[in-house]
């Protein structure tokens, strides 16, 4: 199987006077893993069901392997789905389930079981082709779905949420296997997700979405890097929001007031900030807590935020510390250490500077909060 390129041209999709899907292009190359991420309501499955046929889109195009399929119908588009329920067919056996887009094309029946095999094997489960669906887990269900998807070696897979009703364990080995599969077959995945781990774990490239609008395009690392909205900055990973007053910028560098006497430095408008706030202005200050440390007060040199610990949590990896911020309003700020085996030195009240690396800070306009 070999995956073909699928272009979305300037897609919009209205219901009566609601906008769903907004002009949306996206350009995905053949064999890429793309996920469409994005909270409910975003216009993601909108956004997959007109690629896949089921919805016809008000404007724009959809040109899959360089054919203009958006007046063809689902079933000629030579793709392969997979939805979040299995929606295998309950009366028939597993591999009859798997060779049922197989007949419906018209293929023999010899060649359909061993193909039938084949998919069987890719998704680990060449012991169950007799089986009904309700003798299968919930995993092994979905799996069923995923070769029936792939049984037909088509160039392009859409998947809609397809591990959403499995647990977590069971969702993140799917997820390893799914990727594996898929990089093994060389097909074009569009997956969609609300799931930013996995959209993070899985993706070449993910595409966020906000109120049917394309808010970001890019690899997992720059969207955590360098998200160029306090949306994506916020959706993506997680993230620390302090609000203060700009001061102006020397050296390229912004300087932001925080309450009445802490002053920050960040590394400049390269870093998501466009520029265009002026002295005195609002601005959102956004932190990673997994770019944050902690030292005692008047330790942290600078770029230091003064605050106390509020509580430390144990989180297996690391240690979750909860600052409240003696500056401003009192924010909490989250602050993640790596868990070395030793004890956290500070107790709960205990007095401490939160030190902020300057290139893992970003800055962001008060207004599009
Ligand atoms: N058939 C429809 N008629 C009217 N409005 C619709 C219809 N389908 C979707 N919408 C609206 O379009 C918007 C986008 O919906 P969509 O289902 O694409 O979002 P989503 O990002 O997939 O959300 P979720 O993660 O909850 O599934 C929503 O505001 C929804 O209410």
């Amino acid at each position: 199987m070999i995956g073909a390129p699928v272009f979305i041209d300037r897609i919009g999709k209205a219901y009566g006077s609601q906008t769903a899907v907004g002009a949306v292009t996206l350009d995905i190359s053949a064999g890429e893993f793309l996920s469409i991420l994005g909270p409910s309501g975003s216009g993601k499955t909108t956004l997959l069901t007109m690629i896949a046929g089921f919805e016809s889109p008000s404007a724009g195009r959809i040109i899959i392997d360089g054919r203009d399929v958006t007046a063809v119908s689902p079933d000629r588009r030579n793709i392969g789905m997979v939805f979040q329920r299995y929606a295998l067919f309950p009366h028939l056996t597993v591999a009859e389930n798997i060779a049922f887009p197989l007949k419906m094309r018209g293929i023999r029946k010899d060649l359909r079981a061993e193909r039938v095999g084949r998919a069987l094997d890719l998704v680990q489960l060449p012991d169950y082709a007799k089986r009904y669906p309700h003798e299968l887990s919930g995993g092994q269900q979905q799996r069923v779905a995923v070769a029936r998807a792939i049984v037909f070696e088509p160039p392009v897979l859409l998947m809609d949420e397809p591990l959403g009703a499995l647990d977590k364990k069971l969702r993140e080995s799917m997820q390893i296997e799914i990727k594996q599969l898929q990089r093994r077959l060389g097909a074009t995945v569009i997956y969609v997700t609300h799931d930013q781990e996995e959209a993070l774990t899985m993706s070449d490239r993910i595409a966020v979405m906000a109120k049917g609008q394309l808010a970001q395009l890019g690899t997992p690392a720059d969207l955590y890097c360098n998200p160029q909205s306090a949306f994506v900055a916020d959706f993506i990973g997680k993230m620390n929001f302090l609000t203060g007053e700009f001061l102006g910028e020397t050296a390229g560098r912004q300087t932001i007031r925080l309450g009445d006497d802490v002053v920050i430095d960040t590394p400049g408008a390269a870093h998501g900030f466009e520029g265009s706030a002026k002295i005195g202005d609002r601005v959102r200050l956004a932190l990673r807590p997994e770019r944050l440390g902690l030292a005692a007060r008047g330790a942290g040199g600078q770029n230091a935020l003064p605050g106390r610990i509020e509580t430390s949590v144990f989180a297996g990896s690391f240690d979750l510390h909860l600052v409240r911020s003696d500056f401003g309003s009192g924010e909490i700020i989250q602050v993640q250490i790596p868990a070395d085996g030793k004890r956290v030195p500070f107790a709960m009240g205990a007095l401490v500077d939160v030190i902020a690396e300057r290139d893992g800070l970003r800055l962001f306009a008060v207004a599009e909060a």
